[in-house]
C-alpha cells in the first residue's frame, strides 16, 4: 500500500511577526549567515521567500540545504517578487544579465515548484525551470472593487500592453488606454510621456504595472492625464520598493497607490494600500501549518 506523505513544513524567509521560533539564523562576525531549522521537518517543505537584499538569497540557500539534509524531498518556493527581473537585458556593454544570473542560483536548488507574483517580463519566466506564474488579476481585481467606481485601465509603456489586454478580458473587457515613454537613445533616461487618447472625459483612470521604484514612470503619466481632462488617478503595482516619496507621488496628480508587502512590510496609509502579498499565492489550504 501506498502511504501518502501529507506532513508539511512551511517556513516564512523572513519569519512572521506572529510566529514563533522555527529556525535560528545569525551573522558571524566575518559576515557569513548562520541557519539552522528546529525541529524535525516533513518530506514536503514550503518556503515563503520574500527577498529583501542579496544576504536574503543566501539565508534562503542556507534553508533549503538546512531542509534537504533533513530528509525534504519535495521542496515549493514561493518567491513572489523575483530579484533580478527588471535586469532582463544586456543594455550596455559590460553590465551582467542579473536576471539569469539569480534564476541559475534558483534553479540549482531542484525546486519541486517555484511560484514568482507579476515578474517584470517573460525574460524570468522563461529562465526559471518549474515556475509557476500567479497573475496580477486578483490584485487588481480587489482594488478596483475597493475603488467602487467604474474605471479606465491605463497601459503605461509598450511592455505592459499584453498582460494589460489580457487582464482587462478576465475583468470582462474594461477599455484600455494605451500610454508609452519617450526614452532618450543614448542616456536611456525618460524626455516625455505619451497617452494615446485626447479626452478621458472624467473618468477614473487606473494605472496598472508590475512595480514602483523611484515613481518617476507614474509621475510622468499623471501629469499627462491630468492634462487629458481625467478624473480620480490610481495606481496599482504589484511590487512597491518604498523609495518613492508619497508626497511627491501625490503631488503629481495620483489619489491613491495599491500593491502589496512582496518586497517588505510597509504600513497602510489613506494614500498607500498595502494587501498581503501571500493572499494571492495559490497555497494547498491542507499543508499550512508547520511541522
Ligand atoms: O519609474 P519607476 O518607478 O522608477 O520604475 C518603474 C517602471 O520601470 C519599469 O521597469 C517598470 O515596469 C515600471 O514601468
Amino acid at each position: 500500500m501506498i502511504m501518502m506523505d501529507l506532513c508539511s513544513s512551511r517556513f516564512y524567509l523572513p519569519r512572521l511577526e506572529n510566529k514563533g521560533e522555527e529556525y535560528k539564523q545569525f551573522q558571524f562576525g566575518a559576515g557569513e549567515s548562520h541557519f539552522q531549522i528546529l525541529s524535525q521537518t516533513g518530506r514536503h517543505a514550503e518556503i515563503m521567500f520574500r527577498y529583501s537584499g542579496d544576504q536574503s538569497i543566501i539565508q534562503l540557500l542556507l534553508l533549503t540545504d538546512a531542509l534537504k539534509r533533513q530528509g525534504a524531498e519535495e521542496i515549493d518556493l514561493y518567491i513572489p517578487y523575483f530579484p533580478g527581473a527588471r535586469q532582463d537585458r544586456v543594455c550596455n556593454p559590460g553590465e551582467a544579465l542579473s536576471v539569469k544570473v539569480y534564476a541559475d542560483l534558483i534553479n540549482r536548488q531542484n525546486f519541486n515548484r517555484v511560484f514568482i507574483f507579476d515578474p517584470h517580463s517573460d525574460v524570468t519566466t522563461a529562465l526559471l525551470n518549474k515556475v509557476h506564474v500567479v497573475k496580477n488579476h486578483q490584485l487588481i481585481e480587489q482594488a478596483i472593487e475597493d475603488i467602487g467606481e467604474k474605471v479606465l485601465l491605463i497601459s503605461p509603456d509598450a511592455g505592459s500592453n499584453k498582460k494589460i489586454f489580457e487582464l482587462s478580458m478576465q475583468l470582462g473587457g474594461l477599455e484600455v488606454i494605451r500610454a508609452d515613454k519617450v526614452r532618450d537613445v543614448s542616456s536611456g533616461k525618460i524626455i516625455d510621456t505619451e497617452v494615446y487618447c485626447n479626452d478621458l472625459g472624467g473618468k477614473t483612470c487606473v494605472i496598472v504595472d508590475d512595480i514602483c521604484s523611484g515613481g518617476r514612470t507614474f509621475m510622468e503619466l499623471a501629469k499627462k492625464l491630468k492634462n487629458k481632462n481625467c478624473g480620480r488617478i490610481i495606481l496599482i503595482v504589484s511590487h512597491y520598493e518604498g523609495v518613492a516619496k508619497e508626497a511627491d507621488l501625490h503631488a503629481s496628480g495620483i489619489d491613491a497607490v495599491f500593491s502589496t508587502n512582496s518586497l517588505k512590510d510597509i504600513a497602510s496609509s489613506d494614500f498607500l494600500k498595502i494587501k498581503d502579498i501571500w493572499s494571492f499565492m495559490p497555497f494547498m489550504p491542507n499543508q499550512g501549518v508547520s511541522k
